[in-house]
């Protein structure tokens, strides 16, 4: 792959929902080692083309392309075996699962004789490796001591960070984190942003955020989506400032 050729390129994206069009025309690229955010207010459309990149949705039309190939639009089963990982809205640990054992699970590809036969130890040697791939995921976003807390005891920050470390275990070349730093106070965000940014020395990452304010500073570039088409992109500066885009928030009051 040339170093011109995006890694991830979807272009003229439409998905409609019985009579809701959902998304129109939408195009979206993401670079290696880039940090791109798709924005917009409330039903703009972000969700829904995080899920048609993820097989959730299956666009009407449009295309996708990936390390340069166009290819089908990925099925769920796909995504580890391309690269592409992402974090749900809302976390979604097993809160009676330890850390470990929570990213574990996001470590399936590893585990030659399957999840639940490395889980129960049937082959310790497979349970060992997921065991370090996790610890080390753990590392990555320094949640390493929580390794043994269960979830359920977390604080709300420590579960992103471990959400995080959940999809980084497949070793992704694309990251998608949905909205990475809602409900977290000013200085969390600092700190999760610091995260993002430093994860690029790796792999790109793809967010989705409902207020603009909180991925401007840890963003490259940016797409503002209202009523499912891109009203905006380019740098945090150019999208700041565009009449298009403070209408479309001002409209919303987000
Ligand atoms: N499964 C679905 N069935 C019907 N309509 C849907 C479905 N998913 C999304 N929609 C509609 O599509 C539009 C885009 O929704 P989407 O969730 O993608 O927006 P969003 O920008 O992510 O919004 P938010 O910031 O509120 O999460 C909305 O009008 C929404 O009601």
């Amino acid at each position: 792959m040339s170093t011109n050729t995006p890694l991830l390129h979807a272009e003229r994206v439409s998905v409609s929902f019985g009579g809701l069009r959902a998304l129109h025309d939408v195009y979206l690229q993401l670079n290696e080692r880039e940090v791109v955010g798709v924005i917009g207010p409330n039903g703009a459309g972000k969700t829904t083309l995080f899920n048609a990149i993820c097989g959730l949705v299956t666009p009407d039309s449009g295309t996708f392309s990936f390390e340069g190939k166009q290819r089908s639009w990925p099925r769920t089963d796909e995504l580890a075996e391309l690269g592409i990982a992402r974090t749900l809205q809302g976390v979604g640990l097993f809160p009676d699962l330890t850390v470990l054992e929570n990213v574990m699970i996001g470590a399936q590809k590893f585990a030659k004789t399957g999840l639940i036969s490395a889980s129960f130890g049937r082959n310790t040697k497979d349970e060992a490796e997921l065991a370090d791939r996790s610890m080390a995921a753990l590392e990555r976003v320094y949640a390493g001591a929580l390794a043994h807390r269960r979830a359920n005891t977390l604080s709300y920050p420590d579960t992103k960070r471990v959400a995080i470390a959940r999809a980084l275990v497949s070793e992704p070349k694309v990251l998608m984190l949905d909205e990475p730093a809602g409900g977290l106070g000013p200085q969390d965000i600092e700190w999760m942003n610091g995260l993002i940014r430093n994860l690029t020395a790796h792999m790109s990452v793809l967010i989705v955020e409902h207020h603009m304010d909180v991925v401007m500073s840890v963003c490259d570039r940016l797409y503002v989506l209202n009523f499912g088409e891109v009203i905006s992109s380019g740098s945090a500066d150019v999208v700041r400032r565009d009449p298009a885009v403070i209408a479309a928030y001002l409209g919303t009051g987000a």
